[in-house]
């Protein structure tokens, strides 16, 4: 059965940095919960103190309602997946998901059996005589994938599996985690530092920001209405505007709409005029930087240029896009 986690008020100090400011965290059973957040902000210190790798200075870690704090690692029924695979290279695939097996001296039959399902749902079932060294940085993540499963812990921590692939193996990389997480119905946490990952992958999103959690929510919910100024900065609002009688709103640059000579702002839009800074590539369009007349810089994007630096521009902002920050904190 998928069990549920809840840190309780865990702080955790290194010399001169609070990694863990009081954290309170429910990860839900059967659910991947993602913890998002910028280098540095307590994301790798939060999954060790969960995985017991390391002991919390203050605080519990309660693992289906039990105190886990004071518990070793190979007692808390944890499955990790790291970003280096961490595989044994001198083990075949088959040998490398073996191991945990084994270590719980499960009789040969039932080993021999869960590895050959731990292969399937990971699709590499034909590979399970190579050795790690042979394969792909996909299928090794997959291997690792097979082998913290198969185990069938408790919960399943995963500290940025995707982030040593290329860009394009990692996308396809998350429909698989994604598909793996829900067939098995493990209880996931998921470190990362990938907004689009996270807001692709998670169930519920903790944001975090200096050793606290900031916000936590449904993907859905923390990207539209983020809590604070610095979770809509950090989720890409990153124009900053006052709008009379709403007061100063956080606009994404793909909503912030440009007025070309001749066109009318839509209903229920607020208008800036402002000079065009700067132009640039960015493949599928340009991303445009204006300045307001009250020395604002606002970006935009626009699938095509045909504006140059220092060229005056009409901008819109429709309201509905524009997340209100008075009353919110910093
Ligand atoms: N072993 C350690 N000794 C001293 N300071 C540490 C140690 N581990 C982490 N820290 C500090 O604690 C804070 C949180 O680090 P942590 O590794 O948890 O962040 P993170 O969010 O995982 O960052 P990243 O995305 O860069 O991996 C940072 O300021 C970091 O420098």
């Amino acid at each position: 059965m998928a069990a549920v986690v809840r840190l309780d008020r865990v702080r955790h100090t290194f010399p001169g940095v609070v990694a863990l400011d009081d954290v309170e965290l429910t990860a839900p059973p059967g659910r991947l919960t993602a913890l998002l957040g910028p280098s540095g902000c307590g994301k790798t210190t939060l999954l060790r103190v969960v995985a017991g790798h390391l002991r919390p200075a203050a605080g519990r870690v309660l693992i289906d309602g039990r105190d886990a704090t004071a518990l070793p690692p190979e007692r808390r029924d944890i499955g990790m997946v790291f970003q280096s695979y961490a595989l044994f290279p001198h083990l075949t695939v088959a040998g490398n998901v073996a191991f945990g097996l084994r270590m719980r001296r499960l009789p040969r039959e039932t080993v021999r059996r869960r590895v050959g399902e731990a292969l399937d749902l990971v699709g590499l079932a034909d590979q399970a005589g190579r050795r790690p060294q042979e394969l792909s940085g996909g299928q090794r993540q997959r291997v690792a994938l097979a082998r913290a499963v198969t185990i069938r812990p408790a919960v399943l921590l995963l500290d940025e599996p995707l982030s040593s692939l290329d860009a394009r193996l990692a996308v396809q990389m998350r429909g698989e985690l994604r598909r793996v997480q829900r067939e098995t119905g493990l209880t996931a946490i998921l470190v990362t530092h990938d907004q689009e990952e996270a807001l692709e992958l998670a169930d519920e999103i903790a944001i975090l920001d200096r050793g606290r959690v900031v916000q936590h929510g449904a993907p859905q919910e923390v990207f539209r209405a983020p809590a604070t100024r610095w979770v809509a900065g950090f989720l890409g609002y990153e124009n900053v505007l006052d709008i009379p009688g709403k007061g100063p709103v956080a606009v994404r640059p793909e909503h912030l709409g440009l007025l070309r000579p001749g066109d009318e702002a839509p209903g229920d839009a607020h208008v800036v005029d402002g000079t065009v800074a700067d132009v640039r590539f960015r493949g599928t369009g340009y991303t445009i930087t204006f300045r307001t007349a009250e020395g604002r810089s606002l970006v935009a994007v626009s699938p095509d240029d045909g504006l140059a630096p220092g060229a005056p521009a009409r901008l819109y902002v429709p309201l509905s896009r524009a997340v209100g920050l008075e009353g919110r904190s910093t």
